[in-house]
């Protein structure tokens, strides 16, 4: 559990005397110190536009490029739908070209100047392994139209390989009798060619023939392990995949210990024991931006004015192998200088990690980058938890989580376009027209919106820029322009404006974000990304009950999705159990059948408010037994019972078992509340209220958010609020209890206010589509079956006949005659205090036990008479369950 802290920026020095600037003053030169921060927080100029004659060629070559592109990725399946900003299909198809000449001259035997040049080049330096080349180049081409992967990962890829290469080279070359330059060229080509010669020579020198061949051997098993990104203590489990892969091996089934992955790495599921309950239930992850920019920041470099990708996979940066091959991602991608020595490649792993966008920064003084915390990371980052795992379940069923490659990549995220560049002279031109000493010192673009910060000059009073908040907004013709004044921890305005080429934020991406994998807790769900472009991930358990509202298409049900599709990925059904609820009978239909199911999808509000009261028992059960074993948070008791220290009491056979989480989600909580307000109302208010300790957790979703679907009594108990997008600041209000709802645009643009949180953050919910849930869902499906409960819905099981007059009422019906009987005192108020349900239906219930003769007639205000005894209640109870 980390929180941002806010920019680190020193706050520019107080503005001078209160002197009142004349208008003509206004646009008069700065001070020097402030002309040259401004000077350094200007953006640089755009390149300069290229010759026609090459945006032509490069129009013609990409055109074939993707059309060839689109013929590979035709076959099969997986590459179908790959990213267009991911492709690189031109370098593809000149990598093929030369595998088309190299075939050419080294299969067939030069043809023309042309084939000739390329032979003599490619055997020249690879010798007898010439005809390989080809291959190569064209394997090479092939993978990256079908599967480019991520930037980092070409350059990786590219050093392995040359490493590889020239280890090969050089044992064919010593294979060959290692001949001598001057033996002649034809002897050179017909052993490890120049490529063979130069890299046994100098070691055979150094070390002796005898030694030069281990070390040439060790050079090319560094360059596979550096290829295949492999760490070198995962070798073995590599070996078994790959045997697993060609179907020589058996897959291994999971042999660690409960609480144990099948790697022996511990998996832990209880929260850290450090944490602090009251602490904030979000993470805001820095790793992908800030790292990065605090790294260059103190080496004082310049931020790459370049939008760059971070799609980068933490868990291959583990060891020595992956440690340089990250190192050398970083090298090749981004032109960090890769280190020299091993330990400190070893020590750049961890910052390599982080992805490498970059911002335009105002620098120092501008102060456009909010600390980070990912320099500030854990010793231990280097063991996030491996995500593909083999869980012990109860009863021995193991069970692998499903692998995030199910979840698609994003586009690489933009840290800058011609677009921002474009927002920043209309701004500039909003401020010299109307006469404002004051501009744009830096922004951070998010994926929807981007925050220009605008810096005042002395003498200039705040309330002038939000003055202008409406001009703004019609220079840059858009309505939705907030003002944020100042941007907390800097002495800045923040000007709001949607970026018009808006991202999405997949869900895959944060779920493979470091910050996920620095939390294994199975509740903790990916949300979103910040104005600032950091991941945002909540834990569910911490919230500990979140209310989603706003208006109808603004991003509710996306973001339920998002919700469950994250535990679905992270928790195993023994971690969390979750009672859907789907009134609208379409929203969440994909999850039917998922084995974290406790009950079918309900999709009756009747029913859901039997359900609601199920949980209220659950709850009430869960209780007791922390009560009776001295516990005071399921996570303690959990532990207790893994640890073994915990046991039933003498004589008693019940087997001890964690409790799993249990998560209730509602989409449309206005449905439910207009069949049975009290009821639910009563449950939702009980559960709230108390569910936390006992590990029980609840998302209301409503695009009412009306006072009569979202109570004052429902707002006081649940915490957290996620607004979308609504229509009026009152529904805003009723949100968030404070406007600012009613200002975002749509698809996933929410205010995120977590639990003990004073303001909103801005965030774009993450979005995942129906085809990923499906995946997800089938591989859940796959490893396990849903075994329901059948007494959280009456009726759930099979159908039996009850009175027509007791109806929905059965369940409190008979907890009213328990109640009656075991006290002997017939209190209509004592039903209302101990069923924690209204007058009228207290009294119905009094009546019902009348008719059946459990109590005598009413006497006033005096209580009834009982007429059961307590040793005839089990018999009434059988007969008032039909
Ligand atoms: N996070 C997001 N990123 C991108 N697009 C989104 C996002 N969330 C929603 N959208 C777009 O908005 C559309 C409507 O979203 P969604 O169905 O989640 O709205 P809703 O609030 O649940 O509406 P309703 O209440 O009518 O069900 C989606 O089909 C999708 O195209």
């Amino acid at each position: 559990m980390a929180t941002r802290t806010p920019g680190a920026a020193p706050r520019n020095p107080k503005p001078g005397p209160a002197k009142k600037a004349p208008a003509k003053k206004a646009a008069a030169p700065k001070p020097p110190a402030k002309r040259a921060a401004a000077k350094k927080a200007a953006p640089p100029p755009p390149p300069p536009p290229r010759p026609i004659l090459f945006r032509a060629v490069r129009a013609v070559w990409l055109g074939i490029a993707h059309s060839i592109g689109a013929v590979f990725r035709g076959f099969g399946h997986g590459a179908k739908n790959l990213d267009p900003a991911h492709r690189k299909d031109g370098v593809a198809l000149l990598l093929l070209a030369l595998a088309l000449v190299t075939a050419a001259g080294t299969w067939f035997g030069p043809q023309g100047w042309l084939g000739e040049a390329a032979t003599n080049v490619v055997s020249g330096l690879f010798g007898r392994l010439d005809v390989l080349v080809p291959l190569v180049l064209g394997g090479t081409a092939v993978k990256l139209m079908r599967h480019p992967g991520p930037p980092e990962a070409n350059g990786r890829i590219a050093i392995g390989l040359t490493t590889l290469v020239v280890g090969i080279l050089g044992l064919v070359h010593i294979g060959c009798g290692a001949p001598a330059m001057s033996s002649g060229a034809t002897r050179i080509r017909q052993a490890g060619g120049i490529l063979g010669w130069a890299a046994s020579t100098p070691m055979m020198a150094a070390a002796g023939p005898p030694l030069a061949v281990p070390l040439l051997l060790l050079l090319a098993f560094f360059g596979l392990l550096v290829v295949t990104a492999t760490p070198v203590n995962r070798i073995p489990e590599r070996l078994q995949q790959l045997g697993v892969r060609l179907g020589v091996v058996e897959p291994l089934p999971a042999d660690g210990p409960d609480g144990e992955s099948a790697d022996g790495r511990a998996y832990s599921t209880a929260p850290p024991e450090d944490a602090d309950p009251d602490a904030l239930p979000i993470t805001i992850g820095d790793d992908e931006l800030s790292a990065r920019r605090k790294r260059r920041r103190r080496k004082g470099e310049e931020p790459a004015a370049e939008p760059v990708s971070f799609d980068k996979d933490p868990y291959q940066t583990r060891d020595l192998a992956a440690g340089v091959a990250a190192d050398l991602d970083g090298a090749l991608t981004w032109g960090v200088p890769g280190s020299p020595a091993v330990a400190s490649m070893l020590n750049q792993v961890k910052d390599n990690t982080a992805p490498p966008e970059e911002p335009w920064d105002s620098g120092p003084a501008g102060g456009a980058v909010p600390a980070a915390r990912a320099s500030e990371a854990p010793e231990g980052h280097g063991e996030a938890p491996v995500r593909m795992e083999q869980l012990q379940l109860a009863g021995d069923i193991t069970y692998a989580l499903p692998a995030l490659d199910l979840l698609e990549r994003g586009a690489p995220a933009k840290a800058r376009s011609q677009l921002n560049d474009e927002v920043v002279a209309q701004l500039t031109g909003v401020f010299a027209e109307f006469k404002v000493d004051a501009r744009v010192t830096g922004f951070t673009r998010g994926p929807t919106v981007t925050r220009y910060e605008v810096e005042l000059g002395p003498a200039v009073k705040v309330e002038r820029i939000t003055a202008l908040a409406k001009n703004i907004a019609y220079a840059v013709a858009t309505p939705d322009v907030r003002i944020i004044s100042p941007i907390p921890g800097k002495s800045a305005v923040g000007v709001e404006i949607p970026n018009r080429d808006r991202e999405m934020v997949t869900l895959g991406d944060l779920l493979r974000s470091r910050t996920a994998a620095e939390d294994s807790h199975p509740m903790v769900v990916g949300m979103g990304k910040d104005v600032e472009g950091h991941t945002v991930m909540a834990n569910l358990a911490k919230m500990p009950h979140v209310l989603v509202a706003g208006a109808t298409g603004a991003g509710k049900s996306s973001c339920i999705n998002c919700l469950i599709t994250s535990v679905l990925v992270r928790a195993t059904p023994d971690e969390v159990r979750m009672v859907l609820v789907d009134p609208k009978r379409v929203e969440l239909t994909a999850y039917e059948g998922i084995p974290h199911l406790i009950t079918p999808i309900i999709t009756n509000p009747k029913k859901a408010a039997e359900a609601l009261q199920w949980v209220v028992r659950e709850m009430d059960m869960r209780y007791d037994d922390l009560a009776a074993f001295g516990f005071r948070h399921v996570d303690d008791f959990n532990a207790a019972v893994r640890a073994g220290t915990v046991k039933p009491p003498l004589g008693s056979e019940r087997e001890l078992t964690p409790y799993p989480y249990l998560l209730v989600i509602v989409d449309e909580l206005a449905d439910l509340m207009m069949v049975a307000p009290r009821d639910v109302e009563d449950s939702v208010v009980r559960i709230t209220q108390l569910a936390r300790a006992a590990g029980i957790h609840l998302v209301l979703a409503t695009q009412r958010p009306s006072v009569d679907v979202v109570t004052g009594l429902i707002k006081a108990n649940v915490p957290s609020r996620l607004a979308f997008a609504t229509s009026a600041m009152a529904d805003s209000r009723v949100i968030l209890d404070q406007p600012g709802a009613e200002k975002l645009i749509g698809k996933g643009d929410a205010l995120f206010l977590p639990m003990g949180a004073s303001k909103p953050v801005r965030m774009q919910g993450a979005f995942v589509t129906e085809a990923e849930i499906a995946r997800v869902v089938q591989h859940c499906k796959d490893q396990l079956a849903a075994r329901y409960r059948e007494d959280v819905v009456v009726g759930g099981g099979p159908k039996k006949e009850i009175d027509e007059e007791i109806g929905d009422d059965l369940d409190l019906l008979i907890q009213a005659a328990e109640l009656v009987v075991s006290t002997q005192f017939g209190s209509t108020s004592m039903l209302q205090r101990k069923l924690r349900v209204g007058f009228a239906k207290a009294g119905r219930l009094m009546d019902l036990m009348e008719s059946r003769g459990i109590v005598g007639p009413s006497e006033g205000s005096k209580a009834r008479d009982v007429l059961i005894k307590p040793d005839e209640l089990d018999a009434v109870l059988l007969t008032l369950r039909g």
